[in-house]
């Protein structure tokens, strides 16, 4: 089998139990797993969720924590607890495992993401197992990935991996939350998430899990944008991921052949970055760039909102809405000097890109 790069993100109640402990049987499970995937010469990166699940019993809570501080607490014990066991157990297989710790602004700032990326491959090259958790301790709650479905996906797509492994409680996605409808019916192959499918599933999850079925599968709708295929199940036993990557998993495989990676920058203007400012545009500016790949030429622009510098990132408007963002290579004050030349039918230069094609994603 061709050599593939795996992400398996494993939820919180694959790995804990409900008394804020980590189940050594369960996380023994995963780390031979994700053995057995390395050996047989695969690249892995794990996120691995867990550390408040793991970490409010030593805290001194008899449930997992409501609060923000109780859980940011609970996940700066879980998480060293966590980490501790996967060392143990990863090294009875001589694997050498790393800790990242990350935050949504790490992904927002662009040298922060180079940064992440660059230590991320690195450790892949020298064949340790990256796990990585969102930085919970300092995480401000409304800045957040979301949950770690998301950061999986976000992750996957940032070193383009060939398949998103989630592991969770349940061996896929049901027609309806199983737990409460026992005639809902499983999906064993899915190529697109429809708008009913994620209506379906609901955010109900286990005890210890955040977000449910219905962020496991925004997540997956991510992935899929940045080509990369998923599959959610359970993933039991030694074997089990070797069986998910030969398509023998017991769970579900959301792929689509059509859908091609797309690179790195790219995605840091889809996701990550934050717009400065709006460009409008004509309509043949966007058939321009909607339908013929063209880049943004000043032709087409006819008003600029916000100030804004070479390299920013900037919303662009057509006739009905947000077509897109992208990365300007002039400030909003060379563009509108551009527009003004053209208006007083000056000489102006018609094929300076504005936003080039490279440096553009159309929002849909
Ligand atoms: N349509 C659905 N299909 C399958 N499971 C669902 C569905 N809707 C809700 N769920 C619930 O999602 C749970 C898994 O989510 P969660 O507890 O957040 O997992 P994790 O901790 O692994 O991230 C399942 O235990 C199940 O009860
Ligand atoms: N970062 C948190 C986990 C958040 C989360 O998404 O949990 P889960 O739904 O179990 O994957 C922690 O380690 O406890």
């Amino acid at each position: 089998m061709k050599k593939q790069t795996i992400v398996v993100k494993i939820g919180s109640s694959s790995l804990t139990n409900d008394n804020g402990e980590i189940d050594e049987a369960k996380l023994t499970g995963h780390v031979d797993a994700i053995a057995a995937l390395k050996k047989a010469n695969h690249t892995v990166i794990l996120v691995s969720s867990g550390a408040v699940a793991a970490g409010f019993k030593q805290l001194g809570y008899p449930f997992r924590p409501v609060t923000i501080k109780g859980r940011q607490a609970a996940a700066a014990v879980g998480q060293s607890l966590l980490i501790q066991s996967y060392i143990k157990k990863f090294q009875e297989h001589k694997i050498v495992p790393a800790q990242i710790l990350l935050t949504r602004s790490d992904f927002s700032d662009r040298e922060r993401y180079r940064n992440a990326f660059s230590t991320i491959m690195e450790l892949l090259d020298r064949g340790i197992i990256p796990i990585i958790n969102e930085n919970d301790s300092v995480s401000i709650d409304e800045l957040t990935f979301g949950d770690n479905d998301m950061l999986s996906a976000l992750v996957s797509g940032f070193i383009h991996a060939d398949q998103l492994i989630i592991l969770t409680d349940i061996n896929g996605l049901y027609t309806d939350n199983p737990v409460k409808n026992p005639q809902a019916k499983k999906y064993n192959f899915l190529e697109e998430i429809t708008d009913d499918i994620l209506a379906a599933a609901s955010s109900d999850g286990s005890k210890l899990g955040t977000g449910g079925m219905k962020s496991k599968l925004e997540a997956a709708k991510t992935a899929l944008s940045l080509g990369v295929s998923i599959f959610i199940g359970k993933g039991e036993g030694k074997d089990s991921l070797l069986h998910i990557l030969q398509g023998t998993g017991d769970g579900t495989y959301i792929t689509n052949k059509a859908l091609e990676p797309i690179n790195t920058s790219r995605q840091w203007i889809a996701l990550h970055s934050e717009s400065v400012g709006k460009i409008y545009v004509d309509e043949g500016a966007e058939e321009a760039i909607l339908y013929k790949g063209r880049s943004l030429l000043p032709a087409g622009i006819f008003k600029v909102k916000g100030s804004f510098e070479k390299g920013d990132v900037v919303e662009v408007y057509g006739k009905n809405g947000l077509l897109g963002k992208g990365e300007v290579n002039y400030s909003s004050s060379e563009v509108e000097q551009e527009m003004k030349k053209r208006l007083e039918k000056k000489k102006f230069e018609p094929s300076i890109e504005v936003i080039h094609r490279n440096r553009w994603v159309e929002i849909k």
